[in-house]
């Protein structure tokens, strides 16, 4: 067995029975999946489908009023969301958070200023620059004189500083070129690749999200209408007419 298939043979993430809402009426409803340990997931469905309700829920910042999330075989039910970060769950919000009055430097390493291991959170910082070559010419920039997608890889890069287990994605494609919005695809596969790096990933682009993952999950009115692979959602024509829309 390689290393690879070694990495991705178990789940690392489960949901089960989710219930979530802002107020009274639920928003995701009964919602189960498993995510494998070092695959790449594309949570796709149409506008309010619950997309990032879910990953709110998955990284603790929402509550479920029923059901559970799983991470490794923890219950993660009264874990507070500061501690979901030494858990090693990394969650990279829609719009992306950036301190835009930081400089690139300062907004990097405040993803790893958690970290005991001091030395391996410089080398992460390091291997984040070699990365993100942008990143690394613009060190001394603030967040505000950045591109958008040199916010996107600012926004990734200090997730990847603090080395998770899981990283959630809401949209990272949102208002990037084609070009870079492909080279963050290719990267997702480049980390999963060397690391086993476990993605969820939430997308409006469904042909790039599709090109890039290996499963996908469906949703629609707060709940999961298809869990399959990445190539059989392709190629399901009635799946992409009725929920993708391509
Ligand atoms: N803070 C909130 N308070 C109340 N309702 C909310 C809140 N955030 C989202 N909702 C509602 O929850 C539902 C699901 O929203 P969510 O943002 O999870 O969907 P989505 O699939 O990510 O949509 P999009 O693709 O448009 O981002 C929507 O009906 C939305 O109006």
């Amino acid at each position: 067995m390689s290393d690879r298939t070694a990495a991705r043979s178990g789940s690392l993430l489960e949901a089960e029975q989710l219930t979530v809402g802002y107020g009274a009426a639920p928003v995701l409803r009964d919602v189960g999946l498993t995510v494998a340990q070092g695959s790449i997931t594309a949570v796709l469905g149409a506008n309010g489908a619950g997309k990032t309700t879910l990953l709110r829920t998955l990284s603790g910042l929402l509550r479920p009023t029923a059901g559970r999330v799983v991470l490794d075989g923890q219950d993660l039910r009264g874990v507070k969301v500061e501690q979901m970060v030494r858990r090693g769950v990394a969650h990279v919000p829609e719009g992306r958070g950036v301190v835009t009055e930081l400089t690139v430097d300062e907004n990097l390493r405040l993803g790893g200023l958690w970290r005991h291991d001091r030395a391996d959170a410089k080398r992460a910082l390091d291997e984040v620059y070699e990365l993100f070559e942008p990143l690394a010419r613009r060190r001394r920039f603030p967040g505000h004189q950045l591109s958008g997608g040199e916010r996107q890889m600012l926004a990734l890069g200090r997730a990847l500083v603090g080395r998770p287990r899981l990283l959630l994605l809401d949209e990272p494609s949102l208002g990037l070129a084609p070009r870079v919005t492909a080279q963050i695809m290719g990267l997702l596969r480049t980390l999963r690749d060397r690391t086993g790096l476990t993605v969820l990933l939430v997308e409006q682009n469904v042909r790039s999200a599709l090109s890039v993952a290996d499963t996908g999950i469906v949703m629609s009115l707060g709940r999961v209408v298809a869990n399959a692979d990445a190539a059989t959602l392709r190629d399901d024509e009635d799946m992409r007419h009725a929920y993708l829309g391509f």
